[in-house]
């Protein structure tokens, strides 16, 4: 087989891959970029955007139900799958188009269908062609993990790409995991009518989140009658009458769930498994993400691993700026580093989370001394003028330096104000400063400034 040679050799088209072969060929090189499925990856196909019209539609349903609170009648509500599912079709549909659009468009870049594997290092193989490059990105993202519990093939389980396809509403839809996926999920299908159980193997939902969120957030979802169950690890299915049932392992006694469906949003599996990473000398962990360092090198000269397969982030948001820190190292000769970058991520639940920087069990494990600000969102003007008074705002700070530290933002807009501490964060801003900035009224943003206003010491657990 003759081999090809290319500069620059990209695999996968999901977040950071597009954008680094739209700027390998901007700058002169030629460039492959290989997707062996649907050109946007999860984010665009399977992920945010999907899961975000959904999250819409059921914002609207849940409003129109609130209709009498606002001063209007809407009658009966009932959703009608086919056309929430048309309407995340249309929508996914064209950004897809447009990104179809950006590629074909590119300078120096040949988009290539297919499978791609390492055969030799710097030497990947798709379909019946071989080529070469002397720099590789990888960029293959994760898929969900779908461990081998007893009797899982006996039944037939959804995962965020299966979900998609429903034609119905499910009559009772049990999810495993309660995290990011499952509680998005788990509030949008109760929303469109079904009966939702989760099952969480923690004693609280969110493990990676502070408690008092992690029980507001099962308080918000209780409301609106999703069942949890913690402290509980699904350890079996089994089919039952056009049912699935599933065991779960639980103190003092295990116990069965029955449901019409199953989701499992039990966390993500790398895609790197068939990438013949062995072959090329590049190093990954035993879950299988490609080890890199903190520019995104990999353990083999001249490839790069960005996005959900280095284990580095699993955000579309990280995977972009992988993107953006290897082409500014690479093409521009600067040494970015993803270790500079601070934390930040969302919950879009409704009301949704906004997060940066640290938390406080982070800030607690690492023994600093420091200040905490926390205020119900009823204490929010435009909360309450909005009805959604739901959650709270917590800020952490440097006792010492007055720095701010991170936030968590439970509430109405949450997802949107926590950027302003996020950027007073990464600009230095102190808590003293921001909390002297006049904002606008009526907004949730103009509580920042009073929440930096009340700040108590941190105290030490009891
Ligand atoms: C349900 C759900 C909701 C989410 N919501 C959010 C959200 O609201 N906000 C957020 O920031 N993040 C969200 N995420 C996470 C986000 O979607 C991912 O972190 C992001 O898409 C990862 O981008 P990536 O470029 O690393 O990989 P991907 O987007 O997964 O792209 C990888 C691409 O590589 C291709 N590929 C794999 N192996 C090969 C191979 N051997 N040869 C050729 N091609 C290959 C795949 O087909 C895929 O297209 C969500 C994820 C899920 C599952
Ligand atoms: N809003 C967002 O930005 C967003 C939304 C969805 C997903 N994502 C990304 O996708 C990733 C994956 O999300 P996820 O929610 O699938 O994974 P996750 O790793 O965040 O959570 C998995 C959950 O499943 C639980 N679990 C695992 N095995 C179990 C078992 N046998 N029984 C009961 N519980 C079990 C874990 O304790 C954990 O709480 C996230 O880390 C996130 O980065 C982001």
């Amino acid at each position: 087989m003759d081999q090809e040679r290319f500069d620059v050799i990209v695999i996968g088209a999901g977040q950071a891959g597009p954008a680094l072969a739209a700027r390998c060929g901007r700058a002169g090189m030629r460039v492959a970029l290989i997707e062996r499925h649907l050109l946007g990856g999860t984010c665009v196909n399977t992920g945010c955007y999907p899961t975000k019209t959904l999250v819409a539609s059921a914002r609207a349903v849940h409003l129109a139900r609130r209709g009498d609170e606002f001063g209007f009648e809407t009658g009966p509500v009932r959703v009608d799958m086919r056309r929430v599912k048309a309407r995340m079709d249309g929508i996914v549909g064209a950004v897809r188009a447009d990104v179809e659009t950006w590629v074909r468009g590119m300078k120096g870049v040949e988009w290539i269908t297919g499978h791609a594997c390492f055969t030799a290092p710097r030497t990947v193989r798709v379909g019946e062609r071989e080529l070469k490059a002397d720099r590789i990105f990888i960029d293959v993202g994760a898929r969900a993990a779908r461990p081998p519990l007893e009797g899982i093939d006996t039944v037939s389980t959804l995962d965020n790409a299966s979900v998609l396809q429903l034609q119905e509403v499910p009559r009772h839809l049990l999810i495993v995991g309660g995290s990011y996926i499952g509680l998005e999920f788990a509030q949008l299908m109760r929303r469109f009518g079904a009966e939702v159980s989760v099952v969480e193997r923690s004693p609280r939902l969110l493990p990676r989140e502070d408690t008092d969120v992690a029980e507001e957030v099962q308080a918000i979802l209780e409301r609106e009658g999703v069942c949890f169950h913690l402290a509980s690890e699904c350890v079996a299915f089994a089919p039952g009458e056009a049912t699935v049932r599933m065991r779960a392992r639980c103190e003092p006694q295990d116990f069965w769930l029955e449901g019409s469906h199953v989701l499992l949003a039990m966390g993500r599996t790398p895609n790197t498994g068939d990438l013949g990473l062995e072959s090329a000398g590049i190093r990954a962990d035993e879950r299988g993400y490609i080890e890199v360092d903190d520019q995104c090198r990999t353990s083999a000269e001249g490839v790069w691993a960005v996005g959900e397969c280095n284990g580095r982030g699993a955000f579309t948001h990280t995977a972009w700026n992988d993107h953006e820190i290897v082409a500014a190292n690479v093409l521009h000769g600067e040494t970015r580093s993803v270790r500079d970058r601070i934390p930040c991520y969302a919950l879009f639940t409704d009301p949704p989370l906004g997060r940066a920087g640290m938390s406080e069990q982070d800030v607690r494990a690492t023994g600093r001394s420091a200040l905490v600000g926390k205020r119900p969102m009823e204490r929010v003007g435009r909360a309450r003028e909005s009805g959604e008074t739901q959650g709270f705002m917590k800020v952490l700070v440097d006792a010492q330096t007055r720095q701010i530290l991170g936030a968590s933002l439970l509430g109405l807009a949450g997802d949107e104000v926590v950027h302003i501490l996020l950027d007073a964060i990464a600009s230095g801003i102190t808590a003293a400063a921001l909390a002297r900035t006049m904002h606008i009224h009526p907004t949730v943003a103009e509580l920042v400034p009073t929440l930096l206003q009340d700040l108590h010491p941190l105290q030490e657990r009891a």
